[in-house]
């Protein structure tokens, strides 16, 4: 038998990552993984940290560290959350840990960091590195493979460009009905402050958007990025009382929560997860135009052309009656995308909207975010740790940690 070693392997969206994962953690792997299979793994992934905080309360004493040892794991930032997982995983003493995209979410800092912890823990203990992009192989690792089917043969990682276009034709559908928002400012956050249980988070926040705008929104982990965005939606009660302006009326003068929320498409990764009943891609894609998780109400006809032609841009209106849940993640990432901005709000919101897919799904994404730069007037606003080289905003609003609250600079 041969011994385990340290492995990197790509593996493209298409895979059945968890059939994989399962196999090597119950000792089935076969090939050159089979070296696993009388030892003991444990999985790092970001759905193993959620599971992990829902117990939260039964396992924190096991992982506290540090002076927060009070705090409740949620309310970490991604970075930090990762490092106290990564402590408790080599606590349990395994022989081998399998880190499913352990970058995700990371900023570079951290990205740094956590690499060089893996470096360290690779003495004592044998690595597998799950990856969906080619920029992500560990240095250090030697093995580097990838598997494109669900045989889960490894093979040698092949390093072709992905430049496959999918979005044949220009132009984007229009809205059925366009929302009314005419004027030229839609966010204005004026010396805006938020503080949790008196630790200063942001300060003096600065930041005005404007109709027409596409704007990355960066940060470091635990900067307040997500807070930001959380005082635009309306969901966030650390907006009133400030010098806070949402679509042209001030936060707290009695406006509702829907009148905020109709002028924006929000995208975030985790709302991928809300949709587990069996709607079609097409009702899936139509329940946009309620703001419903799932189709409740009758589509009018105008309503299904709008949703076919928009499934005709994206190259998936064969897949129109397949079972939402049932699609790859990069189809149900485009399709939600898609749902986010049917209605042509002035504001989309797209919260990591490349994290976790694979460098083809990647173009995509980013093609069809041009495109609706090109071919509409809604305001974009982008959040990510990576940079895409085909994705080119007009200006970034950075946060810059301090001890007092992070501060805001346009550049
Ligand atoms: N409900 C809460 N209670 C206490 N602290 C919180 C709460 N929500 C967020 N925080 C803290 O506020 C800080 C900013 O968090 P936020 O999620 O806005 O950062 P972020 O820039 O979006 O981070 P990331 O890039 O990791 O997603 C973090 O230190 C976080 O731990």
């Amino acid at each position: 038998m041969t011994t385990a070693s340290h492995w990197n392997i790509l593996l493209s969206n298409q895979i059945n990552k968890k059939n994989f994962i399962e196999n090597i953690l119950s000792g089935n792997a076969v090939g050159e993984l089979a070296a696993f299979n009388d030892l003991k793994g444990i999985l790092f992934s970001d759905l193993a940290i959620d599971i992990f905080i829902q117990k939260e309360f039964q396992y924190l004493e096991l992982i506290t560290v540090g002076a927060d040892s009070h705090r409740k794991l949620s309310t970490f930032s991604s970075g930090q959350r990762k490092k106290k997982f990564l402590q408790y995983c080599i606590d349990q003493k395994p022989d081998f840990i399998i880190f499913d995209n352990p970058m995700d979410h990371l900023d570079q800092a951290s990205r740094i960091e956590l690499a060089e912890s893996m470096k360290i823990m690779a003495t004592e203990i044998k690595i597998i590195q799950l990856i969906n992009r080619h920029a992500d192989l560990l240095p250090f690792i030697s093995n580097n493979r990838q598997i494109n089917s669900d045989s889960f043969v490894l093979e040698n990682i092949s390093h072709e460009a992905h430049e496959n276009k999918i979005i044949t034709q220009s132009g984007i559908p229009h809205p059925a009905q366009a929302i009314e928002y005419k004027q030229k400012v839609l966010i204005q956050m004026n010396n805006v402050c938020v503080s949790y249980e008196e630790r200063p988070i942001v300060k003096n926040i600065n930041w005005t958007i404007q109709q027409g705008e596409f704007w990355q929104l960066i940060g470091p982990n635990g900067s307040g990025k997500s807070t930001l965005l959380s005082l635009i939606n309306g969901d966030s009660p650390k907006g009133y009382g400030q010098d806070l302006h949402l679509f042209g009326r001030k936060k707290g003068s009695g406006e509702s929560v829907w009148e905020i929320k109709k002028n924006i498409g929000y995208f975030a990764t985790n709302m991928t997860s809300l949709f587990t009943r069996n709607h079609t891609l097409e009702q899936m894609i139509l329940s946009g135009f309620f703001d419903s998780i799932g189709l409740y109400d009758l589509p009018t006809t105008l309503q299904k052309n709008i949703a076919d032609q928009w499934l005709e841009l994206i190259g998936m209106k064969h897949l129109k009656n397949q079972m939402f849940k049932r699609l790859s993640v990069g189809q149900q990432r485009l399709a939600m995308i898609v749902r986010s901005v049917l209605k042509h709000p002035p504001l989309v919101i797209l919260d990591e909207p490349v994290e976790g897919l694979d460098d083809e799904n990647v173009v995509m994404v980013c093609q069809l975010i041009n495109l609706l730069k090109q071919e509409s007037n809604m305001t974009i606003v982008y959040v990510s740790h990576r940079i895409e080289p085909n994705l080119a905003p007009n200006s970034i609003f950075e946060l810059i940690p301090s001890s007092e609250g992070s501060t805001g600079v346009v550049k």
